[in-house]
């Protein structure tokens, strides 16, 4: 997947431009880590066609999704791209089952349903609303529904920010299980050093909109003021707790 955007982003303080150009390889889960603000969900937005750079170029698989040069820019619907966002983004008047049916194109088949709600651990809670669910519950229903779209890639913006330490360690499992079985591409943004060295192979460490180091997890943390949270990780969780 290629990515390379312009886009000139108004912070608070003051504009700044975002500019990156990476390339992500297919069946590889990449991070984007960086401070608040620094434009990491501008970047997903921009990928999944929510939001237009001023100048890029975002290909998927052979596919172009944006090319400013062309004058191309298809609408979200027409990008393979499956999105979780931190908040949960069910149809609160749905059940679960209605939420991931509403996923299907045209024509497809409600079994498939049936499967992901099983790919999930959901089987069983078809028929609930999403008032009657747990976070970690809302976020496999999401994970499920954007997943159901067959896409090339899945952004994940915070997506497990919302839940309590054990959830989260619980369905960062999960979502690592689901990337290994899916072979999907995926671009996850998160402001946990634990969780970018969980599930990312390469990540884009970012400030103000550019990349100013990428590589491996230990790579990227070490001789970083990250280190001591990647050291802690390596030493596991108790010695986390601890610090
Ligand atoms: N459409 C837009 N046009 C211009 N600037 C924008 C637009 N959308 C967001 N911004 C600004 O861009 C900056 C980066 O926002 P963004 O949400 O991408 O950062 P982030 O790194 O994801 O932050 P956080 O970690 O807090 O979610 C913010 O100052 C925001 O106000």
């Amino acid at each position: 997947m290629k990515i390379f955007l312009k886009k000139t982003l108004m912070a608070p303080e003051g504009p700044f431009d975002l500019s990156i150009d990476v390339e992500v390889r297919d069946g590889e889960c990449v991070s984007l880590f960086g401070r608040s603000g620094c434009g990491k969900t501008s970047i997903l937005r921009m990928i999944a066609g929510l939001q237009a750079p001023q100048e890029g170029l975002v290909k998927a698989d052979g596919e172009v999704w944006f090319d400013s040069s062309a004058g191309i820019n298809l609408p979200p619907q027409k990008r393979a791209a499956g999105f979780v966002f931190q908040e949960y983004s069910l149809f609160p008047n749905m059940t679960v089952e209605e939420n991931l049916k509403f996923a299907l194109r045209r024509g497809e088949e409600a079994v498939r349903v049936q499967e992901y709600l099983g790919l999930v651990g959901l089987k069983g809670l078809e028929r609930r609303y999403p008032s009657k669910l747990s976070g970690g519950q809302k976020q496999r229903v999401a994970l499920a529904r954007a997943l159901l779209r067959h896409p090339k890639v899945l952004l994940l913006d915070e997506p497990l920010s919302a839940l309590d330490v054990q959830t989260r360690w619980r369905l960062q499992d999960e979502v690592l299980r689901l990337y290994e079985k899916t072979g999907i591409t995926m671009i996850l943004v998160s402001h946990d050093p634990f969780e970018v060295m969980k599930l990312s192979g390469r990540v884009f460490m970012l400030e103000a909109g550019r990349i100013v180091k990428s590589g491996g997890p230990q790579d990227v943390f070490c001789g970083s003021e990250w280190e001591v949270f990647f050291q802690s990780a390596k030493n596991g969780p108790r010695a986390v707790r601890g610090f």
